[in-house]
């Protein structure tokens, strides 16, 4: 049978267990059904601290390049140092830019079995806040200080809302066709630190505000959350939450902080959208504890996989890819160490290629 749609994905697996868990997202879009007509040509590319090693340039050219001439990809993780080396810069912070991939969509969810059911969407915006690492560090006579801008823009606040409404009224679209829900109407939740920092933040509250206003939006429900007492209510009452919306750098802490409540940062998908590209990414690091032993899970990155395709209207395979993960997790039989199990990375894979 003739393939219907030929897409073009780009592999950056990077560093560490980006390694591990690439290969294992790249084999689950090669084995969904023929029956829904997608046929995937892959490329390679390289990025990260060991190309950074090999080369003296951690995003090379040719990857910024190719990938943007990908209808999508997927990115694994790098281990960038935490004290300043020459000439390197985060690779995955780059191309966020390079590639205007504006929004970082985050979801996270428990399984059907979970005892205390989780179900929301971080919508992290993905281009400037501290992420301009515009910074620098000069002498006083009382010693060094360094400083790092925070930039806020009224555009890029207006878009990361905007993509958050959206993305209530989708949601609010699957529970009105019968499925599933632990929540009644569609929420969207701003989240600042505009009491203290009133302009910066002060202009993302307003401009996101405005912009959930829209009479598109009429029936999403608004509300806004500084951001330290969302911590303390996203650990007591994840339920409350459907869609957040939030800065670049309080997006990205909260969803490690939610990655916990539903079991494992090795769970949670997220994919840096951009208007006509998507790049899955598992929320992950490098994860240099466990690199090397086989037993890094590849759920992340899978689901990261299913979000990718989303993105790019391919929502039947995606489904088909969260319902293989969702039977494997509620099994629980073949589970990976940071679930409890005792799994390794090849027979977490094996299985959800298995029910596909
Ligand atoms: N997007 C990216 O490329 C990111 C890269 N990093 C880089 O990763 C390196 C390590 O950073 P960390 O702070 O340790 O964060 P990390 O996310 O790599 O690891 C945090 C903890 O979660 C565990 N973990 C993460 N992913 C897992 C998986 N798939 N399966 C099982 N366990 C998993 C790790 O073993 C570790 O205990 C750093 O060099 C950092 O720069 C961190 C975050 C994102
Ligand atoms: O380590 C790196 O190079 C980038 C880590 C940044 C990060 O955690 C995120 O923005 O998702």
């Amino acid at each position: 049978m003739a393939a219907r749609r030929a897409l073009t994905i780009g592999l950056i697996p990077g560093d560490g267990i980006g390694k591990e868990v690439i290969p294992a997202g790249r084999r689950v879009l090669e084995a969904l059904p023929a029956s829904l007509g997608l046929k995937f040509d892959f490329i390679d590319l390289k990025a990260g601290w060991e190309t950074f090693e090999q080369t003296g340039v951690a995003l090379p050219e040719e990857t910024v390049q190719t990938l943007s001439s990908c209808n999508g990809g997927l990115f694994g993780a790098v281990s960038s140092p935490t004290t300043a080396v020459k000439g390197y810069s985060s690779p995955i912070v780059a191309l966020r830019k390079r590639l205007a991939l504006y929004a970082n969509v985050r979801p996270v969810k428990s399984v059907a079995t979970a005892a205390k059911p989780i179900d929301m969407v971080i919508v992290r915006e993905n281009t400037e806040d501290l992420y301009v690492k515009e910074e620098k560090t000069y002498d006083t006579p009382e010693g060094k200080v360094a400083e790092a801008i925070k930039r806020i823009s009224e555009r890029a606040s207006t878009n990361i809302a905007t993509i958050a409404g959206e993305i209530a009224l989708r949601r609010q679209k699957i529970r009105a066709s019968g499925a599933p829900s632990i929540h009644k109407g569609p929420l969207v939740t701003v989240t600042h630190k505009s009491n203290v920092l009133s302009q910066t933040d002060g202009l993302f509250r307003t401009a996101a505000k405005a912009a959930l206003a829209d009479p598109r939006f009429s029936s999403v429900a608004v509300e806004e959350q500084i951001v330290d007492s969302m911590v303390y209510k996203l650990f007591r009452q994840p339920e409350a939450y459907d869609v957040i919306v939030a800065p670049n750098l309080y997006g990205d802490i909260l969803s490690d902080g939610a990655a916990a409540l539903v079991g494992s940062l090795g769970l949670v998908p997220s994919a840096n959208v951009g208007k006509t590209f998507a790049l899955g990414e598992p929320c992950h690091g490098s994860a240099p504890d466990i690199q090397g032993q086989g037993i890094s899970n590849p759920i992340a990155t899978i689901r990261s996989a299913a979000l990718m395709l989303e993105f790019l209207d391919e929502e039947e395979a995606a489904a088909k890819i969260y319902a293989a993960v969702d039977a494997n997790l509620e099994e629980g039989k073949l589970l990976s160490p940071d679930l409890g199990g005792t799994a390794k990375t090849e027979e977490v894979v094996q299985d959800i290629l298995r029910r596909l």
